[in-house]
């Protein structure tokens, strides 16, 4: 599908985070600068940065968690900048989230029966159509129908994960922000998750804001892809382009420092280091780059 063809989900212009200071007098501290990136209706938006670049804070904007001090956020062409309390919740059904920790994400006492039941009762669910969907939902994301009057203790990561979407995906959302989803998971387990949020994209359509320090993760599950580095978006476009060849010094040394387990793609990736630096010689990346 064309970008063109999408039609924009999400829209973020010139979006200004900043968190109050602490203490007195402390001055705010500035988050995001001018940050504008737009979805489209079953898109994937990934979103790459170092630690600290601003990621999870533009995904918690989205979702009314962070303090929008300019710009503004159009969700389905509502302004959602400054939503109220009754908006979110209305918003709520079309908007989700899954966190990084499926260990602290799911509340330890319940059953999995009840961590699924609980979005569809807030809102106004009836017990019979949401036992109905409870049971769709566990077969989306390949769990035993057993597994409903278990608690999240009993499961493994990946499982735990794939109770936290299932719960995502109650209310059949439009978006998706998932910050770092896969990042707690052993790698085969980050592979079927990774696999799991592409099929549930094929079947329902919905949209991603992927958040995610691994560029290869990235790569693999986005259409798009923005890099932020300090709170600025430093470029964006195609994850075919971004990942491989990136124009911005900073995307491209994120590139090289990351692993590589295919030893041809290594040695395309060699040569590509030994190249840039060449070209560049730029301190930075000869840094980044190691030996
Ligand atoms: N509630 C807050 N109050 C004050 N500063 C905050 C708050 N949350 C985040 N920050 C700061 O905002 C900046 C961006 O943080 P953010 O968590 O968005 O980055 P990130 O790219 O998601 O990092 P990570 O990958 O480590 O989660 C950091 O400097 C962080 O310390």
């Amino acid at each position: 599908m064309t970008d063109a063809a999408r039609g924009d989900l999400l829209v973020v212009d010139d979006l200004i985070v900043e968190y109050p200071g602490k203490g007195f007098r402390a001055k705010p501290f500035r988050a995001l600068t001018d940050v504008s990136i737009r979805i489209g209706q079953g898109e994937t938006l990934g979103l790459v940065g170092e630690s600290g670049s601003g990621k999870t804070t533009l995904g918690r904007a989205v979702l009314g968690l962070a303090p929008v001090t300019g710009g503004r956020i159009t969700f389905e062409g509502e302004d959602i900048s400054h939503a109220s309390r009754k908006q979110r919740q209305k918003l709520s059904r079309d908007l989700q989230v899954v966190f990084q920790d499926p260990y602290t994400s799911l509340n330890p006492a319940m059953e999995i029966g009840e961590i699924l039941a609980e979005p569809l009762t807030i809102q106004g669910i009836g017990p019979a159509e949401s036992k109905a969907r409870i049971k769709e939902l566990l077969d989306h994301v390949n769990l035993p129908s057993d597994a409903l009057h278990r608690q999240p203790r009993e499961f493994s990561g990946g499982q735990r994960q794939r109770v936290a979407i299932a719960r995502a995906l109650a209310l059949s959302p439009k978006l998706i922000v998932c910050d770092e989803p896969v990042s707690a998971l052993d790698l085969t387990t980050q592979a079927r998750v990774l696999d799991l949020f592409l099929q549930i994209q094929q079947d329902t359509g919905v949209s991603y804001l992927f958040v995610s320090h691994d560029l290869d993760v990235v790569r693999h599950i986005s259409h798009r892809v923005a890099v932020m580095y300090h709170g600025e978006i430093v470029e964006q476009g195609p994850a075919s382009q971004v990942t491989v060849a990136p124009q911005h010094p900073y995307t491209q040394r994120l590139l090289l420092a990351s692993p590589v387990p295919d030893p041809d793609r290594q040695e395309v990736r060699r040569a590509n280091r030994r190249r840039l630096l060449d070209e560049q010689k730029n301190p930075d990346l000869v840094a980044a780059a190691g030996s």
